[in-house]
């Protein structure tokens, strides 16, 4: 069964809302993992508008898990993240005006830059994970680039809303997956998953952990952190 990384970009994002103090990002990391987090996962957006330097700075310091710090691949990103040290990065693509990410990054499309960033946090005992599409080309150059991890991306899967679409995109994940095992390449995902559409995901092979953000804080807000977060673990190691 994969293991669960929870995103608490959105606990910032409360926050930031009135720029206040609270609630907490490094505050709401610890009750995830004593809710049974496996990781933590934040995204440093170079807009800033949910998680800041200071978050990811401190949460290097009492994550107890592991920190998984997402973030563009840029020169600025690449010096903080060479500076904190975190347990691994997934580089992601970044767009200003979007809401969330909206798609995998184009890694075949920018081998020679990927290659270098990749080079530069590896070689720093960073590894990496790349945030792509399901796709055979982005897997092959994800491979070819010495990634050690790619992070599928589920959002289509996730938004589709009819039941034969979604199995389709099921399908994809799973040959994705076997493709990606082939070249040794570890395997996460996420993206859009939820309390109703995770356990398909959970349960295809060769996954190790789903980053899941959004659903875990929206329940949180009513449960709160520890349930939400117990109560995804649960659905992640039903049988
Ligand atoms: C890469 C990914 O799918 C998400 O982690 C996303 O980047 C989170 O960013 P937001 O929390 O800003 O939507
Ligand atoms: N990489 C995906 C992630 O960290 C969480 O995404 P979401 O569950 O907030 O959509």
């Amino acid at each position: 069964m994969p293991t669960l990384g929870v995103n608490i970009d959105h606990v910032a994002t409360i926050r930031q809302a009135r720029r206040t103090v609270e609630p907490d990002p490094v505050a709401a990391a610890v009750l995830a993992e004593l809710g049974g987090a496996d990781g933590i996962t934040v995204h440093l957006r170079e807009d800033r508008r949910h998680i800041q330097d200071r978050d990811v700075r401190l949460l290097r310091q009492t994550v107890r898990t592991h920190l998984n710090l997402e973030m563009a691949a840029t020169d600025e990103m690449v010096a903080i993240a060479l500076d904190v040290q975190p347990d691994y990065i997934t580089l992601v693509p970044e767009r200003r005006e979007e809401v969330t990410t909206e798609g995998g990054l184009d890694v075949a499309g920018q081998q020679d830059r990927m290659t270098s960033v990749v080079a530069q946090l590896q070689g720093a005992g960073i590894p990496v994970s790349l945030f792509i599409d399901p796709e055979a080309s982005q897997i092959q150059a994800a491979a070819a680039i010495g990634a050690k991890f790619i992070e599928l991306h589920t959002g289509t899967y996730a938004e589709t809303k009819d039941e034969a679409t979604q199995e389709k995109e099921l399908t994809v994940l799973a040959q994705a997956c076997k493709q990606a095992l082939t070249h040794n390449l570890r395997i996460n995902a996420g993206h859009g998953l939820t309390y109703w559409n995770t356990r398909p995901v959970a349960q295809i092979p060769g996954m190790e952990e789903l980053n899941i953000g959004h659903s875990i804080i929206s329940r949180a807000v009513l449960v709160g952190l520890e349930r939400a977060v117990r109560e995804m673990k649960q659905l992640i190691e039903s049988p």
